[in-house]
């Protein structure tokens, strides 16, 4: 056993980021951050990591083939442990959601009962696999949100749509990448049953889906620092999902890097919604 094992399986830096986003949530609610929505971010850290534990516990036997170097497969974590670990950070993130407004205990208690459902099954299903990652990604602004009470909740439903779609868009082009993975692992995804081109032009639309609802007009932070940087955002999205649409094999897609560039464009848009959420 090696503590490293243990930090590694959580996959850190995907829990501090969406720890992260649940701060500029708050922030874009409130335009503040006060001492006590820090608590936010570990929340959110906790059970993101708790279902990143989980979904290693139950794809054991695709990641013996495809990620070998992984820690349970790599024989430093048994299975028994990780399952009690992520048991400790889904009950650890909970406990501390107890802090915290109802409505907020209510997210971290569903969004842990979905992490769950997906490894167990959900993301076999194809398309509602990639749903539940794209609402628990979307989530993450309703919680910071929700911290500041229900009107803080509806005030990010908009960027909750944004990142809805944006990450449907992305999750699907992922599935492209992966067919012949997925395929000797017995998963079912929708380039499977629909091919990866009719793939590429439903990531489009959602891709322009997310563009037009983040030029709407939103709450006081929507100005024209977030038009002008969000304007630059857009054009890397549709970017993005544009090198998707143009393959018809998972390798063009791999090599068009429509999926890196969808990243990195999500990534420029959470420091777009922070930094207008303080100027
Ligand atoms: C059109 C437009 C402006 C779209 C932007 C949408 C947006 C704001 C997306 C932000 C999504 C985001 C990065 C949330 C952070 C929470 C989080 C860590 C989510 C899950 O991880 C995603 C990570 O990229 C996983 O990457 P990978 O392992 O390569 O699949
Ligand atoms: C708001 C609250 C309380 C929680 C949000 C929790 C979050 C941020 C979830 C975002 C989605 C996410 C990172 C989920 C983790 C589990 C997961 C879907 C891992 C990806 O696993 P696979 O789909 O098997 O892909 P791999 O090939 O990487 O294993
Ligand atoms: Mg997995």
């Amino acid at each position: 056993m090696s503590a490293s094992a243990y930090i590694r399986i959580t996959r850190p830096h995907n829990a501090v980021v969406a720890g992260l986003t649940a701060l500029i949530g708050y922030l874009i609610a409130t335009g503040t951050l006060t001492p006590p929505s820090l608590l936010l971010a570990v929340i959110v850290a906790l059970i993101t990591a708790g279902g990143n534990v989980i979904n290693d516990v139950c794809d054991v036997e695709i990641d013996r083939i495809n990620r070998p170097e992984r820690p349970i497969p790599a024989g430093e974590i048994s299975l028994a442990g990780a399952r009690a670990y992520a048991a400790v950070l889904f009950a650890g993130g909970i406990a501390l959601a107890t802090l915290t407004p109802p409505l907020c205990l209510a997210i971290a208690i569903i969004n842990s009962t979905i992490l769950v459902a997906y490894a167990v099954r959900l993301k076999r299903i194809p398309v509602l696999g990639n749903g539940a990652v794209a609402y628990l990604t979307a989530s993450v602004f309703l919680f910071g949100g929700a911290f500041a009470g229900i009107e803080g909740l509806v005030r990010n439903l908009s960027l909750a749509a944004i990142t809805f779609l944006a990450t449907i868009a992305r999750e699907l082009l992922k599935d492209a990448e992966d067919v012949d993975g997925d395929a000797a692992g017995g998963a079912r995804t929708l380039p499977m049953i629909v091919g990866v081109r009719r793939t590429g032009i439903f990531a489009f639309a959602c891709a322009c889906g997310a563009v037009v609802v983040s030029l709407l007009p939103s709450g006081d932070w929507w100005g024209l620092f977030y038009l002008a940087g969000i304007a630059v955002v857009d054009l890397v999205i549709l970017f993005g999902a544009f090198r998707g649409l143009q393959c018809t094999t998972p390798g063009c897609v791999r090599e068009s890097g429509a999926t890196s560039i969808l990243r990195m464009g999500m990534f420029a848009a959470l420091a777009v919604f922070a930094i207008a959420a303080v100027i």
